[in-house]
């Protein structure tokens, strides 16, 4: 008997340029990040080297690009590589020595982890030439090491005098398709763009001046956060500056952002005017210097979105493709930070900046009132500030408070229109509670100002407000009024008389949204009579609040218009009243509205073209 065979273990193969061309499509955004990861790979080297040398001054060690248009180079003075770490983290795909179990406490000093960044380099050059020498062990020789896309590689070391300093030097021939990123002027842009808040001295020279010129600084200064200013008033200056250069528009103001517990500083620039809602800006995030994205967005929480920021942080972490941060506690911790320091900068300009708190208000009202519901803190620090459509124009609530006891708030921006002007000549305060959020603040005032008092406008406190007429007039009226409530029955609408101020407003038609419901429904009920749906629509309808047309005994207009006797011009007046008062209310007409204005307009002008002739 023949035993079978033990199945025989095997290693996966790695097709590299289909692993490059998913790296090109899916993680990078462009060809562009291949500088960016070499110059990541260098600032890791450096800072690796650092930990090994602990008293070099700082500066003491940098990176040099050089690009002539017909290499890229990069080259640093960092902790360099052995033979064996080349074909242990060179060319080992996914194993990077940032993530070795000895310097597993040290992970957060570096921006690389995942291995991979180097592929990159496949993206504008068909082989990586790698020449290296160890830090570590100054004795070994250097090592060069030279990559293909297609998967093959080789390693051969070199005398000591190949590379007489530790560090290492990569070099790229780019392919003529990618002249675009590795043209000298694009390669020293793009130094400038990754690079510019580096804290390790970084060149670049595109080999016109010579061999051995010392290349020009990419990062000449500290960030401008990490400068030191002769004032105050010169810092913020200089942070305004800095805002306007990188994001192009002139910041309402700079915020200052320094969180040392995450190793963070930056600034929030304030965007001088109303970001559209659901717009949401990205923010500039450098890690360690070397920019990342210029596009987070989970650093601040999706209220923030009057504000851009660039930040330097230690320790967030990168997802692989850079352009993102990981969702992990540290980040979740910044937000929360962040979030406090665009508090108390409100809290600041609420209480020691009233211009800015001004110019702050008008630019992001509606961002701040979105805020303020969710968030008593703002709402304690801001609603007083906030401005609100009134009875006495557009004012802050605090003011609008100061004038009035009581509060009253519309539900709707109908109600308010049809309202306004009679409230406010009754003197009562009414603030338009239509729009989105607008109520509800209102509502929450006597939280912040115990002594005012907030009630919603019903129609009943209106018409509380609306004066009888006596006896006599309103017996005189009767038959008029008796016409054009029948003329209105049609808009389950009743008639009254009484008077009010302004004169100026024949008539005011009390129709609160809740009532327009209810005749939707009891017409419903109208059209489906009999069935199950019409009983219970009935039996709604008995309690349908009516709307009312209140005819103003004040008006000219209105007590020549009662005292008419023909009966048609009677019916005639009513629908014209109701129909300007509808229209006034600035609520989208019905049809049937629409049309009945139509006729009585024509049957107007018909009567008076008549008389004259
Ligand atoms: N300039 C350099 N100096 C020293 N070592 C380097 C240098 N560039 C690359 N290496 C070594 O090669 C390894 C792989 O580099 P690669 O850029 O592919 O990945 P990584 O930086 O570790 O992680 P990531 O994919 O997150 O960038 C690194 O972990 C490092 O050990």
């Amino acid at each position: 008997m023949t035993l079978p065979h033990p199945a025989a273990d095997r290693t996966f193969q790695v097709d590299l340029r289909g692993l490059v061309d998913l790296l090109s499509h899916h993680l990078y955004s462009s060809p562009r990040v291949y500088l960016r990861e070499l110059m990541q790979n260098a600032v890791d080297a450096l800072t690796a080297r650092h930990t090994l040398e602990p008293d070099a001054p700082t500066g003491a060690f940098g990176v040099r690009l050089y690009a002539d248009g017909a290499v890229v180079r990069v080259e640093d003075d960092g902790v360099g590589l052995t033979e064996a770490d080349v074909h242990s983290f060179l060319a080992t795909i996914g194993r990077s020595s940032k993530r070795a179990d000895r310097i597993a406490e040290q992970r957060g000093d570096f921006i690389g982890q995942f291995g991979i960044g180097l592929l990159s380099c496949f993206l504008v050059a068909d082989e990586i030439h790698v020449l290296s020498r160890s830090a570590r062990t100054p004795d070994a020789p250097a090592v060069e090491w030279r990559g293909r896309g297609d998967g093959s590689y080789s390693v051969r070391t070199l005398p000591a005098s190949a590379r007489p300093r530790p560090g290492t030097t990569v070099t790229l021939t780019p392919r003529a398709d990618a002249g675009e990123w590795t043209r000298p002027a694009q390669v020293h842009a793009l130094a400038r763009h990754f690079g510019s808040l580096l804290r390790h001295p970084l060149t670049f020279d595109d080999g016109t001046a010579g061999p051995g010129a010392p290349g020009t600084s990419v990062n000449p200064e500290p960030a401008p956060w990490a400068r030191t200013y002769p004032t105050p008033g010169a810092r913020s200056r200089a942070l305004a500056a800095y805002g306007e250069e990188v994001f192009g528009f002139t910041p309402l103001d700079t915020v200052e952002l320094d969180l040392p517990a995450v190793g963070l500083k930056g600034i929030a620039c304030v965007l001088p005017e109303t970001v559209p809602a659901g717009r949401r800006h990205g923010h500039r995030v450098h890690v360690k210097g070397m920019l990342l994205s210029e596009q987070a967005e989970e650093i601040l929480p999706d209220w923030a979105f009057f504000v851009r920021c660039v930040v330097d942080a230690e320790s967030l972490r990168p997802t692989a493709s850079r352009e993102a941060l990981y969702e992990d506690d540290t980040l979740a911790a910044v937000r929360d930070a962040l979030a406090e320091k665009l508090r108390a900068w409100i809290a600041r300009a609420a209480a020691s900046d009233p211009d800015l708190l001004h110019r702050f208000l008008q630019a992001h009202h509606l961002a701040v009132k979105s805020l303020a519901v969710h968030d008593d803190e703002i709402l304690r620090m801001l609603l007083p500030w906030l401005p609100f459509e009134t009875t006495d124009g557009h004012t802050t609530l605090d003011e609008f408070a100061r004038t009035h006891r009581t509060v009253l708030v519309t539900s709707s921006v109908e109600e308010f229109r049809q309202v306004a002007a009679i409230a406010s000549a009754a003197g009562l305060g009414v603030v338009n509670g239509g729009y989105t959020y607008d109520r509800e603040l209102v509502h929450r005032l006597p939280e912040i100002r115990p002594e005012a008092t907030v009630a919603d406008l019903d129609p009943a406190t209106l018409t509380a407000h609306l004066d009888p007429v006596d006896r006599e007039t309103e017996l005189a009226a009767a038959a008029y009024l008796a016409q054009a409530r029948d003329a209105l029955a049609v808009f389950d609408c009743d008639v009254a008389l009484r008077t009010f101020q302004p004169a100026s407003a024949p008539a005011l038609l009390v129709d609160s949204r809740e009532a327009r419901h209810e005749r939707t429904r009891s017409q419903l009920a109208r059209e489906q009579e009999g069935g199950l749906w019409g009983d219970i629509l009935g039996a709604l309808r008995q309690e349908a609040p009516r709307a009312q047309l209140i005819l103003n005994q004040l008006n000219p207009l209105v007590r020549t218009a009662v005292a008419i006797d023909e009966p048609e011009l009677a019916r005639t007046s009513a629908e014209a009243l109701y129909g300007q008062a509808a229209m006034l209310s600035r609520r989208p007409l019905r049809p049937a509205e629409s049309s009945l204005i139509n006729r009585s307009f024509l049957d107007l002008l018909a009567h008076a073209l008549r008389k004259d002739s």
